[in-house]
């Protein structure tokens, strides 16, 4: 290579890496893998080494690769924050050992590995225990001070309640978890947003926005791992991880010292697959020379220790064919595809689909089915699609070709302008958005009512008890008849005159006295072509060798339902057992238990509608006839669950009722700023605009919702029910009166006096935060009946002050 070839290749790459450099640190966004990014930096040094004459001061090889930005104050950092050198080989990992060992003149040292979290570096720096500054890494000189987002981090410490000394500084790596990651795109796609595209860089993003409350919602996290200040006493980085530890900061766990680098790359294998069950994405370990002083002997470059590195693991990736795309609806009627591929293993799970988000992303990658496909996966999130192998396109293969109308119920779909995503505009008649929208209007977030799960809402709404959240609060009236629903429909099947037919498996179960069903399986798959007679003289003699008997009457039934039949199906009709098993004592007409064959779905409504009593025995036998059922005790939760529900605030109400683009964040801003539906469904858009963090997108879906009036209908219903669609102007807050500002407070155990909702909101209006869990980090307890006595335990140990109810009304009372 010429000289002048070397500068121009130097030139093209330095423009390049600082391109790339320029979207990751200030857009958060990128366009190549971290490893290919990692390859050009790379390329980029070795020819720097060869032409040293090119090696310019301002190369990206030199400089830490952010910035700063213009939103934030600047902060200059005390010490400055470098990057690390990397690698994704371990023989580039052993020569660097040799480097440390040469550089020590010695093989007397010791490494600290870590793992290296892939989130955004932060530096906090404490003044007498007290969080004084949170900055980011910005160039290494100077970061963003970004105090305020990095307060809403709950395990960030505001202040250390130790023995400290007057000044340090503590770094770490701020993250997005997984889960929470997977929670917020969940509700974007629902929403028909862009979903984010990495944690890291959706986590660098949320830490540098400008409104904290969105920050605070997305619930990032932060593990630290760097000690330093002035006045600080250790030896080595194990003795500053474990000060760390101590006074309450969050030091992952998964750290080891390591005396050798054979026992380096044992962690290192160790990791590899261990890691993707950690709470924040990880890209690699770090190693660190352990002892301080060592440390500073080796010293550092411009742009990194020489005392550290990080081996990287390189993302996991595996070809595989595209076999087909299936659609899936979801609660808002947005429609999601899905890739499904020919299994793979890959980062030891198999794989078999992939998120394809929507439309645009099809189109981005140019699928054609049958396509072979690049597959990755980072951690727990579903595997994506990076990619396609042209040259192994079929000849045949077409374009994907997106869906026009709806896989569940036939409507045409659409699609906004400026949405990413298609979707059903059939809210009322779509079953999965019917059950969506019952499903949300129950959630934990929502109205609570965790009596409520799926399956049974499912079952509800087949058996067309429930149509709509409104019917929800009729459930009490049919208290009687809920008790014994089947909430399955597997072993129920209809013949060709639409007859209701059940599984004999389930006939044998309920008419035999001892058998399980497993040992009624085994029986069935062991015989191929039965009928009554020899069924009955294998079951015979299998259960007397076991020394159980059959039940005399069973036969007898049995033998009725097959007069016609000398072999068995699998199912047989559910009126031809009914008949022999009630006409016995009810006066029954053949006639009327066909008809409910043919109207009813399951053993139980067919009862129901029968309007008899049974008898005990006849009640043990449909019982056992019967699939899965709600018992006594689950319809009194479900009752309860419906009742407690009434006493939900406004916003949660809001938030529950499911109108597009409104999450649980907008709720509480509408329900704060209008204070009751009436008044917000008589608003115009402007003054919804008016609200900070309210936009257009949102205001047009409140009012477009409002303008339906099946949902006027159906909020007028809800507010006969008895919800709340107004806010409770004691719980509103007083600006004036914050008795509680600045501190952290949980309650545990039963209050008299509020529910869990209205206690945080309680101590949020009076200015205080409300702490989910006991930590060091806690200003007080109140103590309800029959707090966990673990939980007290723990807050004693920590030295927390415990108080009651009562001491905590006075508390808010006399400060007024
Ligand atoms: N894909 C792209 O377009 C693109 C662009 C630019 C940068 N990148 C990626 O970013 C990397 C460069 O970023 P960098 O300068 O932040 O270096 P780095 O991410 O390779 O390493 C330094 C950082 O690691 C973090 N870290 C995590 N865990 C740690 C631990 N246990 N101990 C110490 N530090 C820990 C710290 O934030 C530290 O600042 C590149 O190697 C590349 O992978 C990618
Ligand atoms: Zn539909």
């Amino acid at each position: 290579m010429t000289e002048q070839q070397a500068l121009a290749q130097i030139q093209e790459l330095s423009e390049k890496i600082n391109y790339h450099n320029d979207l990751y640190y200030q857009k958060d966004k990128s366009e190549i893998t971290d490893y290919e990014f990692d390859q050009l930096l790379e390329k980029l040094i070795a020819l720097e080494n060869q032409f040293p004459q090119y090696k310019f001061e301002d190369s990206p090889s030199q400089r830490v690769g952010g910035t700063i930005t213009k939103n934030f104050e600047t902060v200059v950092h005390k010490y400055p924050m470098l990057s690390l050198g990397n690698t994704y080989s371990k023989e580039d990992l052993i020569d660097w050992d040799g480097r440390v060992k040469r550089g020590l003149g010695t093989d007397d040292y010791a490494y600290f590995c870590e793992l290296k979290f892939d989130g955004t570096a932060l530096s906090l720096t404490y003044e007498n225990g007290q969080l004084k500054r949170a900055v980011t890494r910005g160039d290494g000189t100077q970061g963003d001070d970004i105090t305020t987002n990095a307060k809403t981090i709950r395990s960030i410490p505001l202040k250390v309640k130790h023995q400290v000394p007057e000044s340090f500084e503590v770094r770490g790596e701020v993250y997005f978890p997984k889960k929470e990651f997977e929670r917020v795109n969940a509700e974007r796609i629902e929403n028909g947003e862009e979903p984010l595209a990495n944690p890291r860089n959706a986590g660098s993003g949320t830490l540098k926005m400008q409104d904290s409350s969105i920050v605070a919602s997305r619930k990032l996290d932060c593990y630290l791992y760097y000690l330093l200040g002035d006045s600080l006493d250790f030896n080595t980085h194990s003795e500053s991880m474990a000060q760390l530890e101590q006074w309450g900061f969050n030091v992952s766990p998964t750290y080891k010292r390591c005396n050798t680098i054979e026992e380096v790359l044992e962690y290192i294998a160790e990791w590899e697959t261990k890691r993707h069950d950690l709470p924040s994405e990880t890209d690699g370990v770090v190693i660190k020379v352990d002892s301080l002083d060592q440390q500073n002997e080796l010293g550092f470059t411009a742009k990194s220790p020489r005392w550290a590195i990080a081996y990287k693991y390189k993302a996991e990736s595996a070809s595989t064919v595209l076999e087909s795309i299936s659609y899936q609806v979801g609660r808002t009627g947005s429609v999601t595809p899905v890739a499904n591929l020919k299994p793979v293993l890959l980062a030891g799970t198999t794989v078999k689909r992939a998120s394809l988000h929507n439309a645009n992303e099809i189109a981005r990658l140019g699928l054609h089915l049958g396509d072979t496909v690049f597959v990755e996966k980072g951690g727990e999130i579903i595997p994506k699609i990076t990619g396609i192998d042209e040259l192994q396109r079929p000849t045949d293969s077409t374009p994907v070709e997106y869906i026009t109308h709806c896989p569940e119920c036939s409507t045409e779909l659409v699609r906004k302008e400026g949405e990413a995503n298609h979707y059903c505009p059939n809210s009322e008649g779509c079953p999965p958005q019917i059950l969506g929208r019952i499903e949300h209007f129950v959630s934990k977030r929502a109205m609570d009512i965790d009596s409520l799960g799926s399956q049974r809402l499912d079952a509800l709404i087949k058996s067309k008890i429930i149509h709509d959240i409104s019917d929800l609060y009729r459930l009490p009236q049919i208290e009687k008849k809920l008790i014994g629903f089947e909430l399955e429909s597997d072993q129920y099947s209809k013949n060709e005159e639409g007859e209701l037919c059940i599984s004999n498996r389930k006939i044998f179960y309920a008419l035999l006295e001892k058998p399980t069903l497993k040992q009624i399986d085994n029986l069935l798959l062991n015989s191929e072509q039965i009928n009554p007679e020899t069924f009955f003289s294998s079951v015979e003699g299998r259960l007397q060798e076991k020394g159980i008997n059959y039940q005399q009457d069973g036969l007898t039934f049995i033998e009725a339902c097959f007069t016609s039949e000398d072999s068995m199906s699998t199912s047989l009709e559910v009126h031809k057992v009914l008949i022999p098993l009630l006409q016995k004592n009810h006066t029954i007409d053949d006639y009327s238990l066909k008809r409910l064959a043919k109207t009813e779905r399951n053993i139980h409504d067919i009862i129901t509608n029968l309007f008899i009593e049974l008898q005990p025995k006849e009640k043990e036998i449909i019982s056992k006839l019967k699939s899965t059922s709600l018992q006594k005790k689950a319809v009194e939760g479900i009752i309860a669950g419906i009742n407690e529900s009434k006493d939900k605030p406004f916003e949660k109400v809001l938030f529950a009722l499911g109108i597009r683009h409104i999450g649980e964040t907008s709720a509480k801003l509408l329900a704060k700023k209008f204070k009751s539906i009436d008044n917000l469904i008589s608003t115009s858009e402007s003054h919804v605009l008016e609200i900070d963090g309210i936009g257009h997108k949102l205001a047009e879906s409140l009012l477009q919702y409002f303008k339906d009036n099946r949902n006027i209908r159906r909020i007028e219903e809800l507010k006969t029910f008895g919800l709340n669609f107004e806010t409770i102007s004691i719980i509103e807050s007083d600006s004036n009166h914050q008795p509680l500002v600045g501190l952290r407070i949980i309650a545990s155990g039963k209050l008299k006096n509020y529910s869990r909702d209205s206690i945080v909101e309680k101590i949020e209006s009076l200015g205080g935060t409300y702490v989910k869990a006991i930590s060091s980090n806690i200003d007080f307890v109140i103590e309800g009946e029959k707090m966990g006595p673990a939980k007290k335990d723990k807050a004693i140990k920590l030295g927390l002050k415990i108080i009651t109810e009562e001491e905590f009304d006075k508390l808010i009372d006399t400060q007024t």
